[in-house]
């Protein structure tokens, strides 16, 4: 199968330091792809360096066949590449669904613009509430952004991106600073998420990773240190190696399976 996001020798340096050293992955179409490493393994660098927030000192980014490494993020959008910001995106004083209809009409600023007025309105608001109500949020529409708990605003989030159409959606740490009940609420989410739409996940909380994903890939001090299942990535030495002295360690070793 030809793989949607292909990295070949992907490099990040920061003056003398790099951060992303020759990195070589492939995410195949609809595939739940993981990113873990311990602290300072270079994640966040490639997670930028892949949408095209952070320029790539080194190598390439292929996206749907195409070569995309010289291209801005917005173009890499534009093509269906898109990455989750946490909290940045959302307009806090307009509705949820106002939040959701903005970004459905982005997308559809081409498509409708010869539609009369109150039609495209109409379609726009059903899109969105099918996007709200694929993230659970659909009982939360009328309210402000600005109401909505933590967790909440990340599913909020997930709508915006799904408005966009994209193929691969890049998450940066999503359960970052969620409760259990959260976490456990957005994994449900990512779950019920269109089996064709591919996931690359940056994600700190090893349970989720092990639940979610259908192959994960290590980092360490900027290389790819091993890719592989849950299972194949757990009884992974080299990679217990890893994480020892990591407070993850632990993680590691217990959770998933
Ligand atoms: N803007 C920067 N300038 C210089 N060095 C940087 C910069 N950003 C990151 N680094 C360094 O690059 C390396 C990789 O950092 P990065 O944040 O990508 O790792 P990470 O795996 O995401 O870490 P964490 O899990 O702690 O978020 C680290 O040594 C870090 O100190």
């Amino acid at each position: 199968m030809t793989p949607l996001l292909e990295l070949r020798g992907l490099t990040r340096a920061y003056g003398s330091l790099t951060a992303v050293d020759h990195v070589d992955l492939a995410v195949l179409p609809g595939e739940r792809h993981a990113l873990i490493g311990p602290n300072g393994a270079g994640k966040s660098t490639l997670f930028a360096t892949v949408a095209g927030t952070l320029p790539a000192t080194g190598g390439n980014v292929v996206f749907d066949g195409h070569d995309v490494t010289a291209l801005a993020e917005s173009e890499r959008a534009r093509r269906g590449l898109l990455r989750t910001y946490q909290h940045s995106s959302l307009f806090l004083d307009c509705s949820v669904l106002d939040n959701v209809a903005l970004a459905v009409q982005r997308v559809h600023r081409v498509a409708h613009r010869f539609d009369r007025a109150a039609r495209r309105f109409r379609r726009t608001e059903a899109e969105a509430c099918r996007h709200l109500e694929s993230v659970g949020l659909a009982g939360r529409a009328g309210d402000r952004a600005s109401a909505l708990s933590h967790g909440e605003r990340r599913q909020l989030e997930v709508a915006m991106v799904l408005a966009a159409q994209p193929s691969l959606v890049m998450f940066d740490e999503p359960t970052a600073g969620m409760s259990a009940a959260e976490t456990e609420r957005f994994a449900e989410l990512v779950e019920r998420l269109p089996d064709d739409l591919t996931l690359l996940i940056v994600e700190h909380d090893l349970d989720v990773v092990f639940r979610l994903a259908d192959r994960v890939t290590v980092l360490h001090l900027g290389r790819v240190l091993a890719t592989g299942t849950p299972q194949e990535i757990q009884a992974d030495d080299e990679v217990r190696r890893a994480y020892l002295g990591s407070a993850r360690a632990e993680e590691l070793f217990t959770g998933g399976l």
